[in-house]
């Protein structure tokens, strides 16, 4: 039977504009490797040996882009050990806020772009190549930024 121990588990920050009202993501352009190069994503990277998921996204949105953050609600996934990347990987996805330092491409990435979340704006978000896997994740990240830009 296989564990979740067995599967790689990610980490990956949803960075929006405002947590109470978010309008804009930050997507990232990857660098490598070369399946993966010139496609977006959340970023993010993996959990290591006796690291937390949340601590995990903590360091690597410090590494990756600079920036210390405050997350907000978990993107809620479909299975408990989070969005399935592949057979190998899984992602768990938290909104998150900027509150230090400004977001630059130091590692990974080559781009970074905020991205309007409205409906009306939403082939400018689903219309760029993203990691595959991503679609359904940056599709429920939209849904659930609409209804707290509506609760506002
Ligand atoms: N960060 C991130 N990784 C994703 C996303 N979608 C997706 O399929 N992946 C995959 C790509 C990689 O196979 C894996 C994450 O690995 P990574 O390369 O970002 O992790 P890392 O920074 O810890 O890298 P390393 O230590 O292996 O160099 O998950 C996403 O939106 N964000």
């Amino acid at each position: 039977m296989e564990g979740t121990e067995t599967i790689v588990q990610v980490a990956g920050g949803a960075i929006v504009d405002s947590l109470a009202r978010p309008t804009r993501l930050l997507a990232a352009r990857r660098t490598a490797p070369p399946q993966f190069a010139g496609m977006w994503e959340f970023p993010g990277g993996k959990v290591e040996p006796g690291e937390g998921h949340e601590a995990a996204l903590l360091r690597e949105l410090r590494e990756e882009l600079g920036v210390g953050v405050r997350l907000g609600p978990e993107i809620c996934a479909p299975a408990r050990g989070g969005w399935p990347l592949s057979a190998k990987a899984a992602m768990r996805v938290w909104f998150a806020e900027i509150t230090e330092g400004s977001p630059s491409a130091l590692e990974d990435h080559d781009e970074l772009r905020w991205i309007p979340l409205a409906r009306d704006a939403e082939d400018r978000l689903t219309g760029l190549p993203w990691i595959p896997a991503d679609y359904p994740i940056v599709e429920a990240v939209r849904v659930e930024a609409e209804r707290l830009v509506r609760r506002a």
